[in-house]
């Protein structure tokens, strides 16, 4: 379904350019002129953003006035201001008062179509950390040597008070380990708080690490720094964070201290920094990207999560613990992974790794339907996930066979079957050797008249 957007001005032109951009990108969008004709679009159906004009010519209230009757009414709705007059005193009023971020006219069709992402995406990853704080127990499941290795350098490093730099690629478990090593700290009790810095634009980046000082009569709103004082927080995708950020964030870590956006007095907290990066950290040093100073100071004890395709062993159980998981949580029948089906689950190659595989599990469960005594087979899969051989030439498994002689097609066949059994057993002859059913020699000696290895 298209994200419904709202676009609230009265300048008719304004508002089809930007209804145009979004349509072109994909949302559905809606058009208001006045704060009324907005309030009762909104009363119909809650849009998932809002577009709002600071200055409402006509209307019985002014941009600002309406965003504080939208933020009453509908806090979880993100609201980007329009301002013509853009400069950074009009953002930081509308932004004290909720906005979510403002785009400048004239515009430029690009930002606005990465503020809409990022709004929504803000929005998306809120939800699924509320739902998954809910759901998921914390506990990093897998049993080979570098999940071993990962739990025991959590339970090491987690009592103490060092600033970690989690790498790996997305969705491997990196937010899931910063929760571990929370966990195993004292300040278990207290906040942990996730910044995301690829999901949020730059200036609103600023906003939510540092907060904002109080205008007249208002609380001040604190910064993510703030929020997690006596606990954790978490900076997620560093790399994503631009220079003036991370100038601002090294000068907390040296001298423990900050002011808050547009405020002049001193804020102390006792924070916990734990960060991740999916990106070569040294590369965008060299390329002059990240600051190397910053990078030692957040990196003071690297930690290393490999990405899924590396530890294929772990995936059996990581599979079990999703069924029961989501069964416990949706409701859906549990169901039993057949042999074949565990082996393509084993085989495919996980992009999105964990997170991936959760849904792929999730989708399973959906789809299978019918009898809970049913058995999942390879044929249920989804489609993308691969043919039991993955790796058979056009990937159709096995029309192109039938075009050659038996013998020839054998061999075809026992090459790519090979290739990806053992890439599935993360190249250990003996345990693919028992599981194809042949002598460990046998196999050798096999893989080599085919020239596998
Ligand atoms: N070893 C594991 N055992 C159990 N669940 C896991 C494991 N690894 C990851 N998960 C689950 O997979 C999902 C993705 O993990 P997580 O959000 O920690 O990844 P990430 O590396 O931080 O991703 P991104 O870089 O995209 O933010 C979460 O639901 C998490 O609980």
């Amino acid at each position: 379904m298209a994200y419904d957007i709202l676009i609230v001005d009265d300048e008719a032109d304004i508002r089809d350019l930007v209804a145009g951009i979004l349509e072109d990108e994909g949302f559905s969008a809606r058009t208001a002129r006045d704060a009324d004709t907005a309030l009762a679009a909104i009363a119909t159906r809650r849009p998932n953003l809002i577009f709002l004009d600071i200055w409402l010519q006509g209307s019985r209230m002014d941009g600002l006035e309406l965003l504080d009757v939208i933020k009453a009414e509908h806090p979880d709705v993100p609201v980007v201001m329009i301002s013509g007059h853009g400069n950074i005193e009009t953002a930081v009023a509308a932004i004290k008062r909720g906005a979510y971020d403002f785009v400048e006219k004239p515009f430029n069709a690009d930002r606005l179509i990465l503020i809409t992402q990022r709004a929504l995406e803000t929005l998306r990853l809120r939800r699924e950390v509320r739902e998954l704080k809910q759901l998921t127990p914390h506990k990093l499941v897998g049993r080979s040597s570098a999940i071993q290795q990962l739990r025991a350098t959590i339970e090491r490093v987690g009592p103490t008070n060092s600033r970690i730099l989690i790498v790996g690629p997305s969705g491997s478990g990196k937010e899931l380990a910063a929760r571990m090593i929370h966990a195993a700290s004292v300040r278990a009790p207290g906040p942990f708080i996730v910044i995301n810095a690829a999901a949020i634009t730059p200036e609103r980046l600023e906003f939510e690490l540092f907060g904002v000082e109080p205008g007249e009569g208002r609380e001040p709103r604190r910064g993510a720094l703030e929020e997690a004082h006596g606990g954790t927080l978490f900076l997620d995708e560093i790399a994503d964070m631009p220079r003036e950020t991370q100038n601002r964030v090294l000068r907390v870590l040296v001298e423990q201290t900050f002011t808050r956006i547009g405020g002049t007095e001193k804020v102390s907290v006792d924070v916990r920094i734990i960060s991740s990066t999916g990106r070569h950290m040294e590369e965008e040093i060299a390329k002059g990207r990240f600051r190397e100073d910053l990078y030692h100071r957040l990196s003071v004890v690297p930690i290393r999560v490999p990405p899924l395709a590396d530890r294929r062993e772990d995936i059996p159980e990581l599979v079990d613990f999703f069924i029961d998981l989501i069964s416990q949580t949706t409701g859906l029948p549990r169901r039993r992974i057949a042999d074949d089906a565990m082996a393509v689950l084993q085989s495919h190659d996980w992009p999105g790794n964990v997170r991936q595989l959760r849904n792929n599990v999730e989708r399973v469960l959906i789809l299978a339907g019918g009898d809970p005594e049913a058995v999942v087979t390879a044929s249920m899969l989804p489609p993308d996930v691969g043919a039991l051989v993955p790796n058979l030439p056009n990937g159709n498994g096995g029309e192109h066979l039938m075009g050659l002689p038996l013998r020839e097609a054998r061999e075809v066949f026992e090459r790519e079957y090979l290739a990806a059994q053992i890439n599935r057993f993360g190249g250990n002859i003996s345990r693919t050797a028992e599981f194809v059913g042949m002598e460990r020699s046998a196999l050798h000696r096999k893989l080599k008249a085919l020239g596998v290895g």
